[in-house]
């Protein structure tokens, strides 16, 4: 079983990220950790705080010259901004005097719609927002995206698997239908600044995203994540809580801002006729799994359990909820309406978010190869994949 945990506060010192269960002999350094980083502060609509972050990303536990030892793998990421925050983030208790001085110490008591403030200031007994946002903040997506890298890298070193993902819409501008970007046009997808797949596409998004900044308004959008090279297998039919659709579901529905997931052709399947939904069966003599299949509009899972096709899945996020133009609000102080707290953000996240989705996928679907697979290192995982799949070739 793997297991990923991570705390922090987006202006506290630093988050960490920990991952329990991977095998020990996985490659991973520092430099793959930071290349992840870095794609996930890049993209058109980012917040200013994305120019100055570094990520800086030290590996605690867990890895030793490069290669996994078995053990929980800790990982922290600095805040760049800590000096600045150190008296109003301080752990221990704080000379009221001091803190008072601090003008980042003003209350926030106009809760921002969309955002956890109101709910987490009524669940938790704040009186501010300050609390519930620096946990709340997708800062801790950092962390994710860590402990996300060194699963992604157990899976392309087990099965050669490959994680793309690409922006499929931005508010109302839509990448246009055409084939789906496969393992090495990930390079290409990062060089656009929304990380859309088609030029015109990415042409469209940038123009919504202008144009929602020039409105001082946010937007959402639509993110497709598909994983390259995993056997038929993994998740299983037997019982809800392991089926790796749900699981997937659960996993990216975790990640802040999103609202929707879809398996594959998701909702357009609930349109379609069922001659028109599935994706037919053909003998495909000399490969692992003796057939091919006409389509992929189930996104490679059936029965909760990979079929051998590319797995793919859709997240729709939310429009960025610190939106410029404030939105209406109360002051929960006064009881007065007000305008609720505006400070620096993003107007639109979804570029870099695909790179968390990446992250995400990655975590899931090692969690469920680790479950099928088994074993303690990296070998010995391997001859079991290969076992495995020796027995479905000799089969069909
Ligand atoms: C990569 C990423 C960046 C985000 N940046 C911001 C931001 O700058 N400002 C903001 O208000 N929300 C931002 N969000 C969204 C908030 O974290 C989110 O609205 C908040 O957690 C409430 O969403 P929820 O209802 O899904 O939890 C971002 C989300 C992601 C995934
Ligand atoms: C810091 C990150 O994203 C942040 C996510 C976020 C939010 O409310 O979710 C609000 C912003 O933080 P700040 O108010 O400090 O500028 C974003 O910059 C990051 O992704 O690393």
């Amino acid at each position: 079983m793997l297991r990923w945990m991570t705390a922090g506060e987006s202006h506290g010192p630093a988050l960490v990220a920990v991952l329990e269960g991977m095998v020990a002999g996985v490659e991973v350094t520092t430099a793959d950790l930071g290349a992840q980083m870095a794609r996930r502060r890049l993209g058109f609509g980012r917040s200013p705080r994305m120019g100055f972050e570094t990520d800086q990303v030290e590996i605690l536990g867990g890895v030793r010259h490069g290669i996994t030892q078995g053990g929980p793998i800790a990982v922290r990421i600095e805040n760049a901004e800590w000096p600045k925050w150190e008296t109003v983030m301080a752990a221990d208790p704080v000379d009221p005097e001091v803190l008072a001085s601090q003008a980042r110490n003003e209350p926030l008591t106009r809760p921002r719609p969309g955002h956890a403030d109101l709910p987490g200031m009524q669940k938790y007994g704040f009186d501010e927002a300050r609390p519930v946002l620096e946990r709340a903040s997708a800062r801790e997506t950092a962390a994710r995206t860590a402990a996300g890298t060194v699963a992604r890298n157990f899976l392309r070193q087990l099965f050669g698997a490959e994680i793309v993902s690409h922006v499929v819409s931005i508010g109302g501008a839509r990448a246009p239908e055409g084939p789906l970007p496969g393992p090495g046009d990930l390079a290409a997808i990062d060089e656009s600044p929304v990380r859309a797949f088609d030029p015109a596409g990415t042409e469209a998004m940038v123009a919504e995203v202008e144009a929602v900044k020039k409105a001082g308004d946010t937007v959402g959008g639509v993110i497709e994540v598909i994983t390259y090279g995993l056997p038929p297998g993994l998740g299983s039919h037997v019982h809800w809580d392991r089926r790796l659709d749900a699981r997937l579901a659960g996993a990216l529905m975790g990640v802040q801002a999103m609202k929707g997931v879809e398996i594959g052709d998701g909702f357009t399947t609930a349109t379609r006729w069922g001659s028109q939904a599935h994706d037919e069966i053909d003998r495909a003599e000399g490969t692992v799994t003796g057939v091919s299949r006409r389509s992929n509009r189930a996104g490679g899972l059936e029965g909760g359990i990979t079929n051998g096709e590319p797995l793919r899945v859709r997240v729709a996020m939310k429009p960025i909820s610190t939106v410029p133009r404030a939105l209406a609000t109360v002051d929960v102080v006064t009881g007065e309406p007000a305008v609720a707290i505006h400070q620096r953000s993003d107007v639109c996240a979804v570029p870099r978010a695909g790179v968390v989705l990446e992250s995400v996928v990655a975590l899931v679907v090692a969690d469920a190869a680790l479950e099928k697979f088994g074993g303690d290192s990296l070998p010995e995982t391997r001859r079991n994949v290969e076992g495995y799949l020796a027995s479905l070739r000799e089969r069909w």
